[in-house]
């Protein structure tokens, strides 16, 4: 693909004949297979790849690529190293609109988002870029002349493990800091979405990094098994759900791996009365819509004081029935399709238990069939309000990773922290007040990782991500991300005589 393809890309033609793994710095056909696989698009149920999913020989030979290009990476100085990751982020910035319309295609999302998505991808280079040439250790007198210094040194061959709402991003924001911190990555996409992490692997061979400095593998539970059980794999950090997260766990520990666990949530939205009425319904749908309500940082739980509940919910309804769903690839296009099949079913059922339960939808929550006939085979749904929750319910408790909103209402701020932190996850949570004091006083005691106030799902890349709780641990992005692939050598300096016990 080349900017000039853009033009040919368009929905319902799209078409994936090249290899999908990249080792070496090339695509390649992989040298073994653990199954095939199906890409689909999403918007008109096209199956748009068919790939041979990485057996065991196909991970150990990309895994020691990566380990032959990290020992020429690892000892370029931070300049060196920034300068190619800054060469990276114009490539990307420069085929924006390429990208996001291949995300766009293979993910289902719009393209309005998928260009946002690309935006954080290459801000997220271009932060650890700027990190890399700063990376330092720390110089220590001690007595008599003697000192001691630390070296940060970089992890050798890290994995990424990634989920498939966020396909480019999640590469761009696992592979930038391991890059600058001097580590190699092979990358195994969600096999939903393998096609965007390969224009990201040509990026950076374009932008001069040794060849097997990124690889991408493709397939799905055996292929990242075969990852994270690999003796020379240092570390690996995974985007995903929390059943996966726990075994990610588990392998890496029979290693003594480090990990990083990007996983699920059910996250509350507080909407104080005192709040901006119109930030805070529009807060709400960036809380709830963005890709589809495919987001694990959603704010689902949406819980509204007492006073405004009737308005509030009143103008967040009007605004959710006027989202335009479609094409993603047209620009007034604001949702696409769900990811597949099975998982719309899923979607529907937990709009039919909630029904079951005592809910009352106010819109949405059933298929959308578009008019244009290319699309009548995509796997569309109409956004959903539900009214009359409670926290007992399915649909209050559980990630339904779709366009569903729960409101919920509440009197006090005491008993809204309680409900609120009533849950095994812990990714985010939001805030709506102009009452400042207030604002910070109950992000202080929500049990999450990320919090918003007067705001939601905005991610600008200095600021690290992700959860508390089982929503998992480590973080993406800001400059303590660093630290999760890099470890502290301590150097120990005698300048006098050895004084021996012995
Ligand atoms: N916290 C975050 O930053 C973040 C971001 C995006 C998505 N998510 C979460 O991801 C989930 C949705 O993504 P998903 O359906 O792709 O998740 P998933 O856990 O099913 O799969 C994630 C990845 O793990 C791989 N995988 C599956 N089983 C594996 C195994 N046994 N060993 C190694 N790899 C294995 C998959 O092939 C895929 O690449 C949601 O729960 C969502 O909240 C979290
Ligand atoms: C960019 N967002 C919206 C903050 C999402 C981050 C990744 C979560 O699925």
């Amino acid at each position: 693909l080349q900017p000039s393809s853009v033009a040919a890309m368009s929905t319902g033609t799209f078409v994936v004949s090249q290899p999908l793994n990249y080792r070496g710095g090339a695509r390649v056909e992989p040298a073994d297979a653990s199954g095939t696989e199906k890409a689909f698009e999403p918007a008109t149920g096209r199956v748009i790849a068919t790939f041979t999913c990485s057996g065991e020989k196909e991970v150990n030979l990309a895994v020691q690529n990566a380990k032959a290009a990290f020992k020429i990476w690892s000892q370029k100085s931070g300049m060196e190293r920034c300068r190619i990751l800054l060469e990276a982020a114009r490539i990307i910035r420069e085929r924006e609109d390429e990208i996001a319309t291949v995300e766009c295609i293979n993910n289902g999302k719009s393209i309005f988002e998928a260009r946002l998505d690309i935006d954080t991808s290459w801000q997220c280079l271009e932060y650890y870029a700027g990190l890399a040439a700063s990376m330092a250790g720390e110089h220590i007198q001690l007595p008599g002349g003697s000192f001691g210094y630390t070296r940060r040194e970089p992890l050798g061959v890290c994995v990424g493990i990634g989920a498939w709402n966020y396909p480019f991003q999640i590469a761009s924001w696992k592979s930038a800091p391991a890059l600058a911190c001097g580590n190699a990555m092979v990358f195994k996409p969600s096999p939903f979405t393998p096609v965007s992490a390969l224009l990201l692997a040509e990026i950076y061979t374009e932008a001069g990094v040794p060849p097997g400095l990124f690889n991408v593998v493709q397939g799905g539970a055996a292929t990242g098994q075969f990852l994270c059980q690999h003796h020379d794999v240092a570390k690996v950090s995974f985007t995903g759900s929390v059943p996966t997260g726990m075994k990610i766990m588990e392998m890496s520990a029979k290693g003594i791996k480090p990990v990083t666990l990007e996983l699920g949530g059910k996250s509350p939205l507080i909407i104080f009365s005192d709040c901006d009425m119109n930030n805070a319904v529009k807060g709400a749908l960036m809380a709830n819509f963005l890709t589809q309500g495919q987001v694990c940082c959603n704010g689902t739980r949406v819980f509204v004081q007492k006073e405004i509940l009737d308005k509030f919910t009143e103008e967040v309804v009007k605004q959710t029935q006027r989202i335009k769903i479609g094409d993603p690839l047209l620009e007034d296009t604001r949702m696409g399709p769900l990811i597949n099949r099975p998982h719309l079913e899923r979607v529907l059922g937990f709009v039919k238990v909630a029904k079951e339960q005592g809910a009352k939808v106010l819109c949405g929550g059933d298929i959308y069939v578009p008019e244009d006939p290319k699309l009548k085979d995509g796997y569309y749904m109409r956004p959903c309000v539900l009214t009359n929750c409670r926290d007992d319910m399915t649909c209050v408790k559980e990630e339904i990773f779709g366009p569903v909103m729960s409101i919920l209402s509440f009197d006090t701020e005491a008993e809204v922290l309680e409900r609120a932190n009533d849950t095994t996850f812990g990714l985010a949570a939001g805030v709506f007040t102009r009452d400042i004091q207030r604002a910070h006083r109950v992000v202080a005691e929500l049990q999450a990782g990320t919090c918003f106030i007067n705001n939601y799902n905005v991610s600008p890349v200095e600021l690290p991500f992700g959860g508390y709780k089982k929503s998992g641990f480590g973080r993406e992005n800001g400059r303590v991300t660093i630290e999760y692939y890099s470890q502290l050598k301590t150097v120990c300096v005698e300048m006098g005589d050895v004084e021996s016990a012995f």
